[in-house]
C-alpha cells in the first residue's frame, strides 16, 4: 500500500484518539498469564506482534512463525524451552533470521535447555525441545538486547528454584527488564534487582490478577511529534494512560517540553498541548533507554529545523532494519544532512524540505510512523505503508481522524 500524505487544513488540531495496549506489556502479560492461567488481561495490544504471540503460546509442536516480531521470538524461546513436552520450531520473517539469538539461546543452554540451530548459528530459525529447567544460575551479556534478559525473567518464577541472573557489560534497555519485573510483582512474584544481579523467587500458584495493559508509549510519540509541529494551540487528548507509566518511552512527556509540548495526566488520559513556538536550535539525548523513539525524535527535529545529536542508538542496527543506515538515508531525501556512526545520529538543522518525497519503510513500522507527522510541514508518499500493523494498525486512520489527508495511490 502506497500512501500520499498531505498538510492538514487546520494546523491547530484539537482531537482525542484513543490507543491500543502496550504491545511490550502485552507480550509479557500473555506469557505470564500461559504459565499462571488465573491472570487475566485488559486492554491488549491489537497489533500483529500481540496476536503471533497469543497464536504462538497455544501451540505445542510444529513450526510457529512470529514475523516480525522480537519480543515473540525472545519470549517465546524462552517459554517453549522450559515447557516439558512441548516441541516446536521457532520461525520469523526474513529479517527476524538475521536478528541475533545466540545470547539468549547460550543462557538457556546453560540452564539446560535443548535448542538447536536450523539453519545459521545464532539466529532463528531454532528447533527447541522443551524440558524442565533445573539449574537456577547463569550470567549473559546485557548490552545487546534487554529481551534477553526478559525473556529469562518472564519464565523465572516457574523454575523450581526461580533464577538468579549475573548481567555482564552496560545494560541496555533498562526500563524493559524493570517492566518485566513489575509485571512479576503485580502476579504476586518476588523479585530484586541490585547492581548487576537480577534474582526472581520461584511460584507455584499466583492470586487471581487482571493486569490492566497501559496503551502504548512509543505509539504516543507519533502525536508528541505532531503537536510539536502543529501551531500553538495544539491539543490532542490520548488514553489510556498513566502517570505512573511502567514503559520507558513515558520520557516523551519530558524530551517534548524541548519541543513545546507540555503534558497533561488527566484521569486515564494524557493532553499533549503545543504551547510554545520557543525552541532550542539543537537538542542532545541519550536515549539507550527509549531506542524505539530515536525515529520520532529525528523527525521531529527535521521538520522544526533543528539539529539534534541522539546518542544510546547501539541496538538500533538489529532492530526491524538497521534503523540507523534506513534513517540517514531517507531524512537525507528530504534534503537533510545527516551522519551516523554505531551507535548515534547526528542532524543538522535543515532550513527548507525538500518535496515530491517517497518514503521507503524497510518492514519497519516505526520507519511509516516516524515520518507520518511530517505532513504538518510537507507532502509526500509512503511506501508499504501497511507496515504499521506490527504494533499500531489503526495508525493511518487515525491519522485522518486527526485532519491528515491520507489517500492510497
Ligand atoms: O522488551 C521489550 O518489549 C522491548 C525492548 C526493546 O528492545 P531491546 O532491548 O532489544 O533494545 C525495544 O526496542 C522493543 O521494541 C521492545
Ligand atoms: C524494536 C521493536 O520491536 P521488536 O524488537 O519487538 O521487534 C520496535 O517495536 O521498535
Amino acid at each position: 500500500m502506497r500512501l500520499q500524505l498531505s498538510t492538514p487544513q487546520d494546523r491547530k488540531l484539537q482531537k482525542t484518539i484513543q490507543i491500543t495496549g502496550s504491545k511490550s506489556e502485552t507480550n509479557r502479560s500473555l506469557l505470564l498469564q500461559a504459565l499462571f492461567p488465573n491472570v487475566r488481561i485488559e486492554n491488549l495490544s491489537n497489533s500483529d506482534d500481540g496476536e503471533v504471540m497469543q497464536k504462538g503460546l497455544k501451540k505445542v509442536s510444529g513450526e510457529v512463525d512470529i514475523h516480525h516480531a522480537g519480543t515473540a521470538m525472545r519470549f517465546l524461546t524462552g517459554y517453549f524451552a522450559s515447557q516439558e513436552g512441548k516441541e516446536v520450531i521457532l520461525t520469523g520473517s526474513q529479517r527476524m533470521q538475521e536478528r541475533p539469538i545466540k545470547v539468549l539461546v547460550e543462557a538457556l543452554r546453560s540452564l539446560g535447555a535443548s535448542i538447536e540451530y536450523v539453519k545459521e548459528e545464532g539466529y532463528p530459525p531454532i528447533k527447541i525441545s522443551g524440558k524442565k529447567l533445573e539449574k537456577d544460575k547463569v550470567s549473559l551479556p546485557a548490552n545487546i538486547s534487554s529481551q534477553y534478559i526478559s525473556s529469562l525473567l518472564l519464565i523465572a518464577p516457574s523454575l523450581k528454584n526461580g533464577l538468579e541472573l549475573n548481567l555482564v557489560g552496560k545494560i541496555t534497555s533498562v526500563p524493559y527488564i524493570k517492566m518485566t519485573l513489575s509485571l512479576l510483582e503485580q502476579i504476586g512474584v518476588t523479585t530484586s534487582f541490585e547492581g548487576n544481579t537480577i534474582k526472581v523467587e520461584p511460584k507455584d500458584m499466583v492470586q487471581d490478577t487482571t493486569l490492566v495493559v497501559e496503551s502504548d508509549w512509543s505509539s504516543a510519540s507519533y502525536f508528541y511529534s505532531i503537536v510539536a509541529l502543529c501551531e500553538v494551540g495544539t491539543k490532542i487528548q490520548l488514553s489510556s494512560y498513566k502517570k505512573n507509566s511502567l514503559q520507558g518511552d513515558s520520557v516523551m512527556a519530558k524530551i517534548y517540553k524541548d519541543f513545546g509540548v507540555e503534558t497533561t495526566f488527566g484521569d486515564h488520559t494524557i493532553t499533549l498541548t503545543k504551547t510554545s513556538d520557543e525552541i532550542p536550535q539543537h537538542v542532545e539525548y541519550d536515549l539507550s533507554n527509549a531506542p524505539d523513539t530515536a525515529q520520532t525524535i529525528s523527525v521531529t527535529c527535521l521538520g522544526l529545523g533543528m539539529g539534534c545529536h541522539l546518542t544510546g542508538l547501539h541496538t538500533l542496527p538489529i532492530k526491524e532494519t538497521d534503523r540507523l543506515a534506513a534513517m540517514q538515508t531517507e531524512l537525507s531525501k528530504f534534503g537533510a544532512k545527516v551522519d551516523i556512526d554505531a551507535e548515534s545520529l547526528t542532524l543538522q538543522p535543515t532550513s527548507s524540505l525538500k518535496s515530491g518525497v517517497a518514503v521507503d519503510t524497510y518492514n519497519d513500522h516505526r520507519m511509516a510512523m516516524a515520518f507520518g507527522p511530517l505532513a504538518v510541514k510537507t507532502s509526500f508518499k509512503v511506501n508499504d505503508a501497511e507496515v504499521v500493523s506490527k504494533s499500531y494498525p489503526d495508525f493511518w486512520n487515525d491519522l485522518g481522524t486527526l485532519g491528515f489527508e491520507v489517500a492510497e495511490l
